[in-house]
């Protein structure tokens, strides 16, 4: 199960304060248990997990087989929660070069012209023995209508419509909301397949939905066993909550002093994107209303050569949360070389697990020091039922949280103004 160490940021608090924060901490995941917050009827995330769905899943998994055997080149289309979870998912568990499956890429995220345009024009290069690359396409949108996926889904369309003319809709999967939206009309029109994202599932808390589960699934990852694993962070949050209850409390406590940032950091390259799946969920859950602790991302210890400064002596504005594997998954050692013209010998023998994790140590004594309250959130390894319990660690914080702010964790209306402001300019 996952760890969570509040020791040293707990240090920055007065009990009093403390135990102010805790008791918020208490009601709020009784609001959530209960369902009596404010958007309660939007924790379909909890219930998914209390009744697993094995049959969807499996639906899930053998289309995931289908097109990891059929296609070159696999396409999420979608922005926010809509790619960031599966993103999340498959970076923290597939290998860094080369993979025995299709070519996960992503599209719709952005309105970058350029970046479609090369996606596009690498999508029509043949492969190396002259044939047309197998292009799948799941696009992924809950509302049906966002921009930017829209956008870049037409682009694709027209591209697998000249491709595979009238075969182009058996490659394309779309994840929509039951009813509604613009999607829905197309799957109508042209007989694309579907998948459902539940009505009181919100985008940042759809990753063990059909929107993240499908995407991870071609990528070759085991589907079920994170979903499992997250179904048994579940199963022992609903017993026994204190990990969460006191990170929550501690978190607020830290709000409440002032701090405005929380830098959600890894030294582990391959959790980066996590780092931006936690930051649009805690993100668009808690900025509202003046309030929240704005989430942040950085890799160490690549980023403690950037803002690893600040961190130290910049204004304190700051809090950590580090997010740590503690079983090595890299066996890469350091080789003992004659000469020692580098002067390196005296890691030699060291594992870079070794090495990394003294580099952890160092800079959580150093940046304590600086006055920087650090949360140690751990996994036992990075494997899938690690990274699924994780997965609800991380919803179900936010839901407690955030309801300890007195804020709805679920709505994101903020989101709307530069939607409006940016339509009116495209005169829409
Ligand atoms: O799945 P959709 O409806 O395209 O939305 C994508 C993202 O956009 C937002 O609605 C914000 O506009 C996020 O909450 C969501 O994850």
């Amino acid at each position: 199960m996952i760890n969570c160490d509040i020791s040293i940021a707990r240090k920055f608090i007065q009990d009093d304060e403390y135990l102010k924060a805790r008791k918020k901490a208490d009601t709020a995941l009784d609001h959530l248990k209960n369902k009596t917050g404010p958007g309660s009827e939007w924790l379909g995330w909890r219930d998914l997990l209390a009744d697993p769905n094995d049959a969807e899943l499996e639906k899930i998994g053998s289309l995931g087989e289908e097109i990891r055997a059929k296609a070159d080149v696999f396409i999420v289309c979608g922005i926010g929660g809509s790619y960031l979870g599966a993103k999340a998912v498959i970076d923290a568990l597939s290998p860094h070069f080369g993979s025995n499956g299709p070519e996960i890429l992503y599209a719709g995220h952005h309105i970058g012209g350029k970046y479609l345009e090369q996606l596009l024009n690498y999508l029509k290069q043949p492969k190396e023995n002259g044939e047309p690359k197998r292009i799948y396409v799941n696009v992924i949108s809950k509302s049906g209508s966002t921009l930017e996926t829209a956008l870049a889904f037409r682009m694709l369309r027209e591209l697998l419509e000249e491709m595979y003319g009238e075969g182009a809709s058996e490659h394309i999967i779309c994840t929509t909301s039951k009813e509604g939206g613009l999607l829905n009309k197309l799957i109508e029109q042209k007989g694309y397949r579907k998948f459902i994202i539940p009505d009181n599932v919100g985008g940042r808390y759809s990753v063990l939905t059909p929107v993240g589960l499908l995407p991870i699934a071609v990528a070759g990852i085991d589907i079920r066993t994170l979903f499992y694993g997250a179904v048994s962070a579940y199963n022992s949050y609903e017993e026994n909550a204190e990990d969460l209850l006191e990170y929550a409390a501690l978190r607020n406590a830290i709000h409440e002093s002032g701090k405005t940032i929380d830098v959600f950091a890894t030294f582990e390259p391959e959790l980066t994107s996590l780092g931006g799946w936690i930051q649009q969920l805690l993100g668009e859950s808690e900025g509202k209303e003046g309030k929240g602790i704005f989430p942040t991302v950085a890799t160490f210890s690549t980023d403690l050569h950037s803002i690893g400064q600040f961190i130290q002596q910049g204004k304190r504005s700051l809090m950590e949360t580090f997010i740590i594997v503690e079983k090595p998954f890299s066996k890469l050692q350091v080789n003992k070389l004659e000469g020692n013209d580098d002067e390196l010998n005296y890691l030699a023998g060291k594992s870079f697990h070794e090495i990394n994790t003294k580099a952890r140590e160092g800079t959580t004594e150093a940046h304590s020091e600086g006055d920087v309250p650090i949360v140690r959130v751990s996994l036992p390894a990075l494997n899938e039922e690690n990274i699924g319990q994780l997965i609800y660690f991380f919803e179900l914080l936010t839901g407690i949280f955030v309801y300890s702010l007195e804020v709805n964790p679920f709505n994101q209306p903020g989101v709307e103004d530069y939607k409006k402001a940016m339509y009116r300019l495209l005169g829409k």
